[in-house]
């Protein structure tokens, strides 16, 4: 078996381009001022285009107002749209009509009732993504490389797919999906040699362990 991959924070034609050679199903550009991976629109576009039709192209924000939503879509085109933020079920289906792209709702995790949130946005949105909570006064709502209880997600299914994020690595991997049964994986930091940095020779080898997962 081997599940759908979502290489995030994408900065640099080396680091897509490890992504894209490697068969990542999902490509994610951050826009998000205080990351280490925001990306201009215009210099996401530039980037992203070399992407179309080799992989869905995700554009990844936080609690975004409708005039950064519609940017978005009007500059980088992106196949879907990643909320990562405290955005509600009416903000996440508002969020797919102002952009007309897919939505994937990120839901932080600690508890089982946080995993139980994600019912009231599985008739809104396309993809659902289990996330770690951040720790407490993190900068990023996203991108911080914690991981949550595995556990809270054996065996559980959803009315829409999803991925599961949060820590992951080349290592790590192979057991998150055995424990989860996860569908669909993303990464950002276990792919980095610094902080916003990717690192291409991590990004093949989480792809190849995902091949085996
Ligand atoms: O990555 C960021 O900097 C970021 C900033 C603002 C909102 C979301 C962000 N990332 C979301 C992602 O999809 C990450 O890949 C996900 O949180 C997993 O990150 P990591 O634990 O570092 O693998």
């Amino acid at each position: 078996m081997s599940v759908l991959t979502k290489i995030c924070g994408l900065t640099t034609p080396g680091a897509l381009d490890a992504a894209l050679d490697g068969g990542a199903d999902f490509v994610g550009a951050v826009s998000f001022p205080k990351s280490p991976r925001h990306l201009e629109l215009i210099a996401a576009a530039a980037l992203f285009e070399r992407a179309r039709g080799r992989a869905r192209v995700v554009a990844v924000t936080a609690d975004a107002d409708d005039a950064l939503l519609t940017e978005i879509a009007l500059i980088l085109r992106p196949d879907l749209v990643q909320l990562h933020g405290s955005e509600t079920p009416e903000q996440a289906a508002r969020a797919g009509l102002l952009t007309g792209a897919g939505i994937i709702k990120a839901l932080p995790v600690r508890t089982a009732d946080d995993v139980a949130s994600a019912a009231a946005f599985e008739p809104v949105v396309d993809w659902l993504m289990f996330d770690a909570k951040p720790p407490e006064g993190a900068a990023l709502p996203g991108g911080v490389g914690a991981a949550f209880d595995w556990a809270l997600l054996a065996g559980r299914a959803f009315a829409r797919p999803w991925f599961l994020a949060g820590g992951l690595s080349p290592d790590n991997l192979a057991e998150a999906v055995r424990i989860t049964g996860a569908p669909a994986v993303d990464v950002s930091s276990g792919v980095e040699s610094a902080p916003g940095v990717k690192d291409p020779g991590r990004i093949a080898a989480f792809l190849e362990a995902a091949r085996s997962a």
